[in-house]
């Protein structure tokens, strides 16, 4: 790791006018944990490097929250520069403990999207690369910009996480346990780092349970493990006030029950009750920019990820594949149908672009919530964010679709027809893709992990097939059954694909005896034209990507106390 450097004219932490956090007989309630922080009062002052220590479970984590603003108190306040935080703006910047950034993207164009989204709309791209670019000096990496962020050591990942929050140049910075994983000289680096933006006058306050970065600190507030302040005050008075030699032997004692009496800071402006700390003024992009910017992330980090590259690619060819061995040429012929086959191949298909969606679908979410709640409170608005999943993706599956389509064609398992016909399964495809990628962004977005998400394929996919109404026809399904197949995508796709190729009339009258009582069996599973599919597949996915959108707000919104406008 390089040395930190001087920060620069053009730094962050050039002229900043900190903010001052204080709390006041602080209580916090976490769910599930009870009443986890008791009468906590401290300050953390401009220009000066806080850190709130602890042994493991004390609160440390629960108390940075609190002092950002991000969770309600149960008891007590919270106060920035003697107000109520208001809505988080680009003056706060809070760097939790899981990456907050993308992995596959070179670091440079990872800040650029960051700050695209941060930085007020109308910003120039020269002045954003600028920026850009002074962050990255402020903080040591910028011999590092052309490295995907995967590819960074874990200290300059945590520099990395701390750059997006430095675009805005934030009067307050809140970093959760920066340096565990570190080791010793990285960590001193950072904490380097982190005093020469204290230096110009940025609050920064981090957690830590490691003893030398308390004494390269300006200010210590150590938590006894019930969640009460057994020390405020300055480091070098810590093992002063203990009676003891080292900080180890400083946790032995809080461990003990030991408390000291606490520090005192200095003049703080006195608290003005009642009134709720100003924003900076955000001038966010709009949520159409949003979106376009989001979509343009979201393709640059589809196309960066080998892994996601091969599953978009390999997928659809090894369907593609297993079907064209599977079925057998002319199933359409006019003259000589299969009847049993050609339903088959309707399903089949429905199946697989529903398979394409849900698959594209399942890890888009679960796998970047950290970056989406972080972002959230930057300003994103959930509605652009859903829908850049979607724009996203769907390109990749028309053509993933229109694969299928075209091999089957040329490989004679499908009918000898026009433009007309191929148009109307081209758009049923499609819209079951649609479908069940709005399905899968779903799941992805209710599940807490990739691992349950991963789980959830089967669940889904199950059903889809039973209940599709081509095995088992909807006229033949129990009443139960075909209440069930009317929630199902794959049936609306299944029956929109076999009346674009008008299976009646082949059945009706095809060359085949077995087309009549086939149909009969079916009742009128396609007497309906495509387009009534078409509808309700696109009423479905609207109605996912709303609920998705619901469980995003909740998600984003679950303990942040902070109000946050323009969703
Ligand atoms: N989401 C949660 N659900 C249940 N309990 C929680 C949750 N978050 C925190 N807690 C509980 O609140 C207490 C304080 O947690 P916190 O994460 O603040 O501790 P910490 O001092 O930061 O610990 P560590 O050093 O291990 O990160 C712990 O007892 C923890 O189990």
């Amino acid at each position: 790791m390089q040395p930190s450097p001087a920060v620069t004219a053009d730094g962050p932490a050039t002229q900043v006018e900190g903010l001052l956090v204080q709390a006041r007989g602080l209580g916090v309630e976490v769910r599930g944990a009870g009443r986890v922080l008791h009468d906590v009062s401290c300050d953390a002052a401009p220009g000066r490097l806080t850190v709130i220590a602890g042994s493991s479970g004390a609160g440390k984590t629960v108390l940075l929250q609190a002092l950002a603003g991000l969770r309600v108190p149960a008891g007590g306040e919270v106060l920035h520069d003697g107000a109520r935080p208001g809505p988080p703006g680009p003056e706060f910047g809070f760097v939790p403990q899981e990456d907050i950034i993308h992995q596959d993207l070179p670091l440079h164009r990872t800040l650029v999207y960051a700050a695209g989204l941060r930085l007020p709309a109308g910003t120039p791209a020269e002045a954003v690369a600028a920026r850009v670019d002074a962050v990255l000096e402020t903080l040591g990496l910028s011999h590092r910009a052309a490295t995907p962020v995967r590819a960074l050591s874990g200290g300059e990942r945590k520099r990395a996480c701390a750059a997006v929050e430095l675009l805005t140049r934030p009067r307050v910075l809140f970093l959760d346990e920066p340096t565990s994983g570190l080791d010793p000289m990285t960590g001193a680096a950072l904490l380097r780092t982190l005093r020469e933006l204290a230096e110009g006058g940025t609050t920064v306050v981090l957690t830590s349970h490691v003893p030398a970065d308390l004494l390269r600190c300006d200010h210590v507030v150590l938590l006894s493990p019930g969640g009460e302040v057994a020390y405020s005050g300055a480091p070098g008075s810590l093992c002063e006030a203990f009676g003891v030699a080292t900080v180890e032997d400083v946790y032995e004692a809080v461990a003990a029950g030991a408390r000291a009496e606490p520090g005192v800071l200095g003049a703080v402006p006195a608290p003005r009750p009642g009134s709720v700390a100003a924003p900076g003024k955000p001038g966010r992009i709009g949520a159409v920019r949003q979106w376009a910017l989001l979509t343009g992330r979201g393709t640059a980090l589809l196309l960066h990820n080998r892994l996601s590259v091969a599953v978009l690619a390999g997928s659809p060819v090894m369907i593609v594949a297993m079907f064209a061995v599977l079925f057998r040429a002319g199933a359409f012929d006019p003259t000589a149908p299969e009847p049993g086959s050609t339903a088959m191949i309707m399903f089949w298909i429905a199946f697989g672009a529903f398979f394409f969606g849900l698959t594209y679908g399942l890890l888009q979410i679960c796998t970047e919530l950290p970056v989406l709640r972080r972002e959230w409170l930057a300003g994103l608005r959930i509605g652009p964010y859903v829908a850049s999943k979607l724009t996203t993706m769907l390109p990749v599956l028309a053509a993933a679709d229109a694969l299928l389509l075209v091999v089957l064609r040329a490989l004679d398992r499908l009918p000898r027809a026009g433009w007309g016909t191929y148009g109307s399964l081209f758009v049923s495809s499609l819209l079951a893709s649609a479908a069940a990628l709005a399905l899968g962004l779903l799941a992805s977005a209710a599940v807490s992990e990739p691992g349950q998400a991963t789980l959830m394929l089967p669940l889904l996919c199950f059903p889809q097939v039973l209940f599709s109404g081509a095995f088992v026809p909807v006229p033949r399904m129990a009443a139960a059954g075909e209440a069930i197949s009317w929630a199902m995508t794959n049936r609306w796709a299944f029956e929109a694909l076999g009346s674009g190729v008008d299976l009646e009339a082949l059945w009706r009258g095809g060359g085949s005896p077995l087309g009549p009582p086939l149909l009969a069996s079916y009742g009128d599973s396609f007497a309906h034209p495509a387009s009534r599919g078409w509808l309700i597949l696109a009423g479905f996915t609207l109605v996912f990507m709303a609920v998705t959108w619901a469980v995003l707000v909740r998600k984003c919104r679950e303990g942040t106390a902070r109000s946050r406008d323009g969703r």
